[in-house]
């Protein structure tokens, strides 16, 4: 296995898609620009999905779970041996993304890439361990060239099996007690940030489990630094194995033309380092809502996203992406199903 595969281009942009849509939306049954964000998102699916009138029938969700080395470093608001718990949770059907999923009729795609609780075989789930979890990277880096290559590509696997399934629309999701410090970790490199301006409460933290976490990161980034200029790189020593499969699942995703709606925080920063890798994947992305973790404004405002919705939610696990499914449906129903000014014979400006 190599990381070529990374490099290679985007699928491009149908622009005469695009212009045709763009068109539509003025030529529909109100005021020019009155449906907002509505059109620009139903334009910019109609150039990926190369037709006019785009849509989102099939909408394919993965979770990826994997435990985190630095959790020992009691940054976490909750115990480590609930990723593995969780695990059992989504494959049940109780988790809030189990749930959603249902509600929107999607496949719900599990992979457990190492937990230290390991749930075993589990119906529903895909077991594709790397390691218990990745080390803590305090003093060492988070993964092996050979576990970032593994978990890379288990991510690129999870949107083949959308293709498949002929989904039109991806969703990634997270879930690993700790990874909100390694995502701000990461995050503070790939912005070069400081640690108090992006770290959270993650799960809950208090005020001094907070300022205890960002003394943590700004210790691990002191450690990494002059070796974290490649976002690769960046993402070995102090990413994780499911942040490492977000990554890998967004190139992909963009590379074979399949649409992305970016969850929350972990994930924003996940599509953060996806676009320093291979910047044309940027095209590809739909960014769902705006989380209550304190970094997720400077990782969208680096990547230049307006979200879909605010609802002060900091679940991850894909749920802020599922929640706007819906608001995407009906994007391109109205640009689909409106009339035209001149098939309801309604007067147009000028
Ligand atoms: C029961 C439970 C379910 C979750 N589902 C997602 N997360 C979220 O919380 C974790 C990140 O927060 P931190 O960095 O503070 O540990 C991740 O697992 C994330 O997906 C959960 C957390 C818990 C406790
Ligand atoms: O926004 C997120 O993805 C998030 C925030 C806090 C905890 N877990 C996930």
């Amino acid at each position: 296995m190599s990381l070529q595969w990374l490099q290679q281009p985007a699928k491009p942009v149908d622009i005469s898609s695009r212009d045709a849509a763009a068109a539509r939306q003025d030529d529909l049954t109100k005021p020019r620009g009155a449906l907002g964000g509505l059109e620009a998102l139903a334009i910019q699916l109609a150039g990926l999905q190369a037709r006019p009138c785009p849509a989102i029938d099939r909408v394919h969700i993965t979770v990826f779970a994997a435990d985190h080395g630095i959790a020992s470093a009691g940054v976490s608001a909750y115990p480590q041996v609930v990723t593995g718990e969780m695990v059992r949770n989504f494959a049940s059907g109780g988790a809030a993304i189990s749930v959603l999923a249902r509600q929107l009729a999607a496949t719900l795609d599990v992979v457990n890439l190492g937990t230290v609780n390991d749930p075993g075989e589990i119906a529903g789930v895909r077991r594709a361990i790397i390691a218990p979890s990745t080390a803590n990277f305090l003093d060492q880096a988070a993964m092996s060239d050979d576990q970032l290559v593994r978990a890379l590509d288990e991510g690129a696997q999870a949107v083949r099996r959308a293709q498949s399934a002929g989904s039109e629309l991806f969703i990634g999701g997270e879930m690993g007690i700790g990874n909100t410090t390694a995502a701000t970790a990461l995050a503070c490199v790939l912005l070069e940030a400081g640690p108090p301006e992006i770290t959270g409460a993650g799960t809950g933290l208090d005020e001094e489990g907070v300022r205890h976490k960002a003394e943590i990161i700004a210790r691990a980034v002191a450690f990494h630094r002059g070796f974290v200029a490649d976002p690769l790189e960046a993402l070995r020593r102090l990413g994780g194995f499911e942040i490492a499969a977000l990554v890998g699942s967004y190139v992909s995703a963009a590379q074979h033309g399949i649409v992305v709606l970016v969850d929350g925080f972990i994930s924003s920063v996940a599509a953060l380092a996806a676009v320093a890798i291979n910047p044309g994947c940027r095209e590809w992305m739909l960014f769902a809502h705006r989380s209550a973790e304190r970094g997720h404004q400077r990782v969208l405002d680096a990547l230049a996203a307006n979200p879909l919705l605010d609802l002060g939610m900091r679940l991850g696990e894909g749920s802020g992406a599922a929640l706007a499914v819906p608001i995407v449906r009906l994007a391109c129903a109205l640009a689909r199903d409106m009339a035209t000014f001149s098939q309801a014979g309604v007067s147009n400006r000028d």
